[in-house]
């Protein structure tokens, strides 16, 4: 598992820290840190061009203690104060002492630079650049320099992944004892490149809730129903999934397909697109009635493509077992029935469907998707999971659950109908026994995955195709 932390938690965790360190060693480990992977990112460092974008806090003491190691090496690096009489003093002198030197001019320096440091903010910083920050930080950019910020991109929202005004985009970011939310939520996180991690003894001062996790596939593979030796299929769990219509028959098949590999013991299909899902899955239940007709479930999924059809979801939601809510479903709920069900709810809008349920513009759940996903889970008392370029869980019980992030996707998932696989797949581990939060989290981190095997050869890929990786996803998350 990944963690994240909130500005405010590392500075306090900081300060824990640093009341039993010299002063200044943080600040020495974590320029030790930086100096190290610049020099891996430039190969060689005696005689490389380092220019040091220095802001007035200490985002730019790391920079110039770093700059001074790289000095010490060999390289020719150059500090450009963005502010001449705020800046770091200590790292100031210990880079003027290593043979470095400040720059005449900036955008003659940032021309020739093999590397650009970009230590102008960091946890301290607040709305985009400063304008007087954007002519260098734009030189930079347009210079052949390889660009790594130091702990966060500047201009970024660390605690929200926001970008309110001009940043600079670092093809790497070296960032310090936690990651922060910014560094792994679009739209900061498009800004920071490579990510790498640089402990420097803060873990030990971290709560042990963070803001933010991100799954790996060991965590995964813990959450994945395997059969017990005694199972049936309905011990493993039946999903049900109400899904399709005349108009959209395709929803339910595609519904389906991620239902059928997702871990239940049976899919049981209820609505009018029957004929078009055995046609393709001849293993799946069918069922013309209402859902409340169909036999027992442990987990609906419920939405896609379902077009007008208000009376299924209704009835589904009065159910006592999992349900999950995507697509026409989120457009027909009655959020009084969320709010007053005693089984887990999960709600799987995109940000257009989120920003329906919040009643605001798509555009600002798209540049505020933590908060947005909150909100939702707040307000609906349901599990969340916002789908996206970034894919986010949020639980209703913020306070000891903490928002996963997925960090497996693949843009190709961008194409009609992969939402309806993911609602199948999530609706089936529901059903196979797994929490609404791990539920969404697994499914999203499965179902990114999987797109990445069907897209390995650089080529679109259909949301079925999508569905038919799912058991390659699935041998890859079990062999960790
Ligand atoms: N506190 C600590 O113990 C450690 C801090 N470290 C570094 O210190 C950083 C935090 O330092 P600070 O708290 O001094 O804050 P920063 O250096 O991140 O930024 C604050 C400074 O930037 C200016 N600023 C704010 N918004 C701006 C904007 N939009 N455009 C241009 N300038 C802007 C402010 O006037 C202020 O002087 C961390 O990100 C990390 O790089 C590391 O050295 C590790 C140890
Ligand atoms: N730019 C992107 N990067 C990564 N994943 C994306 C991107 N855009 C969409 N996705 C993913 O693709 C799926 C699309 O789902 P959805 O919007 O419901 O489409 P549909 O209704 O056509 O199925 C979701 O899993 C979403 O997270
Ligand atoms: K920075």
């Amino acid at each position: 598992m990944r963690t994240a932390y909130s500005v405010e938690t590392v500075r306090h965790a900081e300060a824990q820290l640093m009341a039993r360190l010299p002063e200044g060693a943080l600040m020495q480990r974590a320029a030790a840190g930086l100096a190290a992977a610049c020099a891996g990112l430039l190969g060689r460092v005696y005689g490389a061009r380092v220019v040091l974008l220095v802001g007035s806090g200490d985002n730019g003491g790391d920079a110039l203690y770093a700059g001074a190691r790289l000095a010490r090496r060999g390289a020719g690096v150059v500090a450009v104060p963005l502010a001449r009489d705020r800046v770091h003093e200590g790292g100031l002198a210990a880079l003027l002492a290593a043979g470095g030197r400040v720059a005449d001019d900036p955008f003659e320096v940032l021309a020739s630079a093999d590397l650009v440091l970009d230590g102008i903010t960091g946890i301290g910083g607040r709305g985009g650049l400063r304008q007087d920050a954007v002519p260098v930080a734009r030189a930079a950019r347009g210079s052949d320099a390889v660009i790594v910020a130091v702990d966060l991109p500047s201009g970024v929202e660390a605690d929200t992944g926001q970008v309110r005004g001009e940043v600079l985009r670092a093809d790497a970011t070296v960032t310090f004892g936690t990651y922060k939310p910014g560094l792994l939520i679009d739209p900061a996180k498009e800004y920071a490149g490579t990510v790498r991690l640089v402990g420097i003894g803060l873990e030990e001062h971290l709560p042990s809730v963070p803001a933010l996790e991100a799954l790996q596939h060991a965590d995964v593979a813990r959450m994945l129903p395997v059969p017990a030796a005694e199972s049936d299929k309905y011990r493993r769990g039946v999903v049900g999934v109400v899904a399709g219509s005349a108009r959209y028959p395709g929803a339910a098949v595609l519904c389906v397909a991620g239902a059928l590999r997702g871990g239940a013991g049976a899919v049981r299909y209820v609505g009018p697109a029957a004929d078009a899902v055995i046609a393709r899955f001849p293993e799946c239940l069918v069922h013309a009635g209402p859902p409340g007709k169909a036999g027992r479930v442990q987990a609906w999924a419920v939405g896609p493509g379902l077009g007008d059809d208000a009376g299924v979801v209704e009835e589904v939601l009065a159910s006592d077992v999992p349900v999950l809510i995507d697509a026409d479903g989120l457009r027909l709920l009655d959020a009084a029935a969320v709010r007053d069900r005693a089984a887990p709810t999960l709600l799987t809008p995109h940000a257009g469907e989120a920003a329906a349920l919040l009643g605001v513009g798509r555009e600002e759940v798209e540049a505020s998707r933590l908060d947005s996903v909150r909100e939702l889970a707040a307000r609906f008392g349901a599990t969340v999971l916002l789908k996206g370029s970034t894919t986010l869980v949020a639980a209703p019980d913020a306070e000891s659950s903490p928002v996963r992030v997925n960090p497996m996707g693949s843009s190709w998932l961008a194409t009609a109908g992969s939402g309806d696989v993911l609602s199948g797949l999530a609706g089936s581990l529901l059903a196979a026994g797994l929490g609404a939060r791990d539920a969404g989290s697994a499914a999203a981190y499965l179902h990114g995955l999987a797109a990445r095997h069907a897209a390995a050869h650089g080529t679109p890929i259909t949301a079925l195709e999508v569905a038919e990786a799912l058991p390659a996803a699935w041998r890859d998350v079990s062999a960790a």
